[in-house]
């Protein structure tokens, strides 16, 4: 079978399942009132995400990230690792995690096969953590870092929400961290959702001031390679952990979109800030129906638009990041 191509040459070879929509953080520009369930949902059980995976892999994905709401919930969270980890054309098993269940349980999702990991940390000081995520476990995380080093995965990434207001002064710290442990840090520049414009208006701050810094201070920017999406990363020689900068509304950052999504419902969204989710799910219920749900993609991906519309204010249908996993 093909691999997943849209009408622009790119490449579709990473899948961001997310598995639930819940989460138990209130991350203000996230979730600021928490998850709010409407009525009860029904997320994809492991035999509808064995299909799924099945039928990406064999048409070109080698990379899953697990996401949520907060993924570590599902109390079948390391099984969801294990199926990925079952198919031999997934390479790559990654999660995204607000770090909540990482210090107990960092070790079993290893040996499971999950290999990356990325914790979300959006400020080093613990009662602005406190302030952005509505929860005081900045301890906690900051323990599930260290046990995810210990467990020995290939990558601990970190990733922080540039805030205005929040935690824009916290770049110091950070670097201070990164210093000596081997972590690659992310600024993600805040993107606008269904959160409204006001709350963007506030704390939006442009990762380029960010870069400037860095490249003044000796950081170098290192040259992508095909497989990278769309972070720009930097290393220093006086530095054991590295930088990226995610900078949605930065010209052409959608050039290198590489990754497809699918929402804990089973739908494929084409880009984060879709119109509209596909439902996959009826095509998810049997192996059997393999061939017709890689058809299904197929015709999807000639509908992937060339980028995203946040300039102009568009956001989609993604209320939240939450719903899709980011
Ligand atoms: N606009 C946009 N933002 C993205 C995209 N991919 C990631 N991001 C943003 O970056 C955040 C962090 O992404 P992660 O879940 O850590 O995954 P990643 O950046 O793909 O990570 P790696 O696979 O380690 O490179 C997401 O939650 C989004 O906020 C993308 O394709 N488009
Ligand atoms: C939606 S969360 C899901 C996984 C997990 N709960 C976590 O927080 O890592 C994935 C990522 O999206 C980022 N995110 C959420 N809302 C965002 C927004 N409006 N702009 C930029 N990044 C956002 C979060 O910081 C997090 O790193
Ligand atoms: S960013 Fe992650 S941890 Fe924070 S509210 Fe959203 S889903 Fe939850
Ligand atoms: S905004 Fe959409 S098109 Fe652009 S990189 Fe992200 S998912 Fe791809």
């Amino acid at each position: 079978m093909s691999q997943l191509q849209d009408n622009f040459g790119r490449r579709f070879h990473y899948l961001r399942m997310s598995v639930t929509d819940v989460c138990n953080f209130k991350c203000t520009y996230c979730l600021p009132d928490g998850y709010k369930p409407e009525g009860k949902p029904k997320f994809l059980a492991l035999h509808e995400i064995e299909n799924l995976i099945s039928a990406f892999a064999e048409v070109g994905t080698e990379k899953i990230r697990i996401t949520g709401g907060e993924p570590t919930l599902r109390k079948d969270f390391t099984d969801i690792v294990r199926i990925a980890a079952d198919n031999d054309k997934i390479n790559t098993i990654a999660t995204t995690t607000n770090g909540y269940r990482l210090e107990q349980h960092a070790k079993e999702w290893y040996d499971a096969g999950l290999r990356r990991i990325n914790v979300s940390v959006d400020s080093l000081d613990p009662k602005m953590f406190y302030q952005i995520t509505g929860e005081n476990k900045f301890d906690s995380v900051m323990r599930g870092i260290d046990a995810a080093l210990e467990a020995g995965f290939e990558r601990v990434k970190i990733n922080a929400v540039l805030l205005k207001g929040m935690n824009d002064q916290d770049l110091p710290r950070f670097l201070h961290w990164i210093k000596h442990t081997p972590i690659d840090l992310r600024f993600i520049e805040l993107m606008e959702t269904g959160l409204g414009r006001e709350y963007f208006q506030a704390h939006h701050l442009a990762g380029m001031d960010i870069k400037q810094q860095l490249e003044q201070d000796g950081w170098q920017f290192d040259q992508p390679s095909a497989s990278d999406g769309p972070a720009q990363n930097f290393s220093h020689e006086d530095y054991k952990g590295r930088i990226g900068l995610i900078m949605p509304y930065a010209k052409n950052f959608c050039a290198s979109c590489n990754r497809l999504r699918v929402s804990a419902k089973g739908k494929l969204h084409l880009c984060l800030f879709t119109e509209n989710g596909v439902d996959l799910r009826d095509l998810l219920q049997d192996a059997s129906q393999r061939p017709e749900l890689i058809e299904r993609l197929h015709g999807q991906l000639n509908q992937k638009k060339e980028t995203h519309y946040l300039h102009q204010g568009i956001t989609g249908v993604t209320q939240h990041l939450a719903s899709i996993g980011g």
